[in-house]
């Protein structure tokens, strides 16, 4: 607050006093803590411009976060505008987020890869008063009512400033917006996430709490900026004041020069989802032995849930590797994180998501809206958590549908997030992800969990992978299609898969359409793009 705690009369534009960085719960603060006491540690290891590695300190850091958030604070941009920020993972892109969180401004995170028909979509949606890119960003054609400027370790080089604003607000408080996420949406209109400082912190701390990392750790990140996976392993390194890697495109689809970039950073733990780890273990298995004994500790994975027979040649590789299963969405920021055994034994067919994090609960209610008590039994995922988005970027019935009374005390007043997420008890209480509520679909009359179907077509010997979609027809049945990839040796036959699938499955699971592929598209977050599979089958 001011100096003598008076509150000044309500400020003009340009007039405000210095604004004073909000000390208490402030997306900045909470990640540079580090930089108080221990400035020279590494707070981001990254490729060197000339070939090698370079390191930026936790002290380095604070200097171009304060250099870029003195540039925005002199834009004039008020607490709540929103700024676009388009950039890959790196010291810059996290020296500029944390400028934005110290001046109040949300950043909305692109990645150069993100088509720009789909940023004009977020553009005309979230009306950001900037767009920011890296020095060397490609972006061309931002529409003029939006301001733009690059950003690089010197600070910000304004291109066309924003529109002039009126500013209302003069400190940033924990329940601002510290980003927006753009998601795909299923419906197609991208939904914008919009998580708070207090969301985003309470969640880290939550993630503290489980002691998977200490300081000296280094964890490689391998999400693009706009997946809050990315912004995760951010706020995870630098909470902890451990060194944060953010690994390359072009690093992460080569086997050898992965595991080289690893092993060259001192990389300590691997975050990023299932699909990261398919052309290592598909194209060369060896580099990661010699990983394991070189330092690498941890693997923490999210998104969907990992094919077990490529976790499990993963674990063979990797006998000494602690395995994580972080389960969670968005909205949330992320729900839990489950110790997975290495080996994972022989009987285990379905991986646990455990139990929430520290803090926050996850309950199950049944299709009746009562609670599900029964061991086994299904039920939609509602969890309780300090962790919870604020809502929905300007879409206040989407918001509803996702923010509801708590089923088990409605009088309450109480939110939950309902999740979509299916999922049933194990006997410690634990749950086991059973699906997305909208994968469960009805054929014949018959209610079918998809993964039901995937699961035992990855039974087949020689099948590394496999998708199940129900696929509309015009004027038909939809049709059951289940793609599948496999290993070296040669692709399973279509009348052989079936028949082993009728050996598990009533008549209304076998699937009708059976396409082997050499791989699964992924969408831009690294997850199987179960849309281009069901363009696929219907051409
Ligand atoms: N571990 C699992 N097993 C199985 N199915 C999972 C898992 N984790 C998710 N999912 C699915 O993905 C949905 C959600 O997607 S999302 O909103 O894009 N978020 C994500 O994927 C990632 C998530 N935000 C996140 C963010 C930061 C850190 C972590 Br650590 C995780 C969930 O509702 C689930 O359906």
């Amino acid at each position: 607050m001011s100096p003598n705690g008076a509150r000044p009369a309500r400020a003009h534009a340009g007039t405000r006093p210095a604004r004073a960085h909000a000390a208490v719960d402030n997306l900045r603060s909470h990640l540079l803590a580090a930089a108080r006491t221990a400035p020279e540690r590494p707070a981001v290891v990254q490729p060197a411009p000339g070939g090698g590695v370079e390191t930026v300190t936790y002290g380095e850091l604070e200097r171009r976060a304060d250099l870029l958030a003195a540039d925005l604070d002199a834009l004039g941009l008020d607490v709540g505008d929103r700024v676009i920020l388009e950039a890959d993972n790196g010291a810059d892109a996290v020296a500029a987020l944390l400028a934005c969180a110290t001046v109040g401004v949300a950043f909305i995170p692109a990645s150069p890869e993100t088509p720009d028909e789909r940023l004009q979509t977020i553009i005309e949606s979230a009306r950001p008063a900037l767009h920011l890119q890296a020095a060397d960003g490609e972006r061309t054609g931002v529409p003029g009512s939006v301001g733009t400027a690059r950003f690089d370790a010197s600070g910000l080089t304004v291109e066309r400033a924003p529109a002039p604003r009126v500013r209302r607000r003069r400190v940033v408080t924990p329940v601002d917006t510290a980003y927006i996420i753009f998601t795909s949406g299923t419906t197609g209109r991208p939904k914008g996430v919009v998580m708070s400082h207090r969301g985003v912190i309470a969640f880290l701390r939550g993630a503290e709490a489980e002691g998977l990392i200490t300081a000296g750790d280094r964890v490689a990140s391998t999400s693009p900026l706009q997946f809050d996976f990315a912004l995760f392993d951010i706020g995870f390194a630098l909470s902890h004041g451990a060194a944060l890697v953010p690994v390359p495109r072009d690093r992460l689809n080569w086997p050898r020069r992965f595991a080289a970039y690893l092993r060259e950073t001192g990389a300590t733990q691997v975050n990023g989802v299932p699909s990261i780890w398919r052309p290592v273990l598909r194209h060369d298995p060896g580099v990661l032995a010699e990983l394991g004994g070189n330092g690498l500790r941890g693997i923490l994975f999210s998104g969907e849930d990992f094919p077990l027979d490529e976790l499990r040649g993963l674990q063979k590789l990797l006998p000494e590797v602690r395995f994580t299963n972080a389960y969670g969405a968005t909205e949330t920021m992320a729900a839990s994180f489950t110790r997975v055994p290495n080996p994972l034994p022989a009987g285990v067919d379905r991986l646990s998501i455990g139990h929430a994090f520290a803090g926050a609960e996850m309950t199950l209610v049944g299709a009746d809206g009562g609670p599900v008590d029964e061991p086994g039994e299904v039920g939609e995922i509602h969890l309780h958590t300090p962790s919870l988005f604020s809502g929905y970027w300007d879409d206040p019935d989407a918001t509803r549908r996702a923010v509801v009374p708590d089923p088990l005390d409605p009088g309450s007043g109480r939110l939950v997030f309902k999740s979509g997420d299916l999922a049933s008890r194990g006997p410690d209480g634990e749950l086991y992800f059973r699906g997305r509520a909208d994968s469960q679909v009805q054929i014949r009359g018959n209610r079918v969990e998809l993964g039901e179907i995937e699961r035992r077509i990855g039974e087949f010997p020689g099948v590394t992978g496999a998708v199940v979609l129900l696929v509309p027809r015009p004027g038909d049945d939809p049709r059951l299609h289940a793609f599948v990839t496999h290993g070296p040796d040669a692709a399973p036959e279509t009348r052989e898969l079936v028949t082993f699938c009728r050996a598990a499955l009533p008549g209304y699971m076998i699937p009708q359409g059976v396409h082997v592929v050499p791989e699964f598209p992924l969408t831009t977050n690294g997850k199987v793009d179960r849309a281009a599979l069901t363009a696929l089958a219907a051409s």
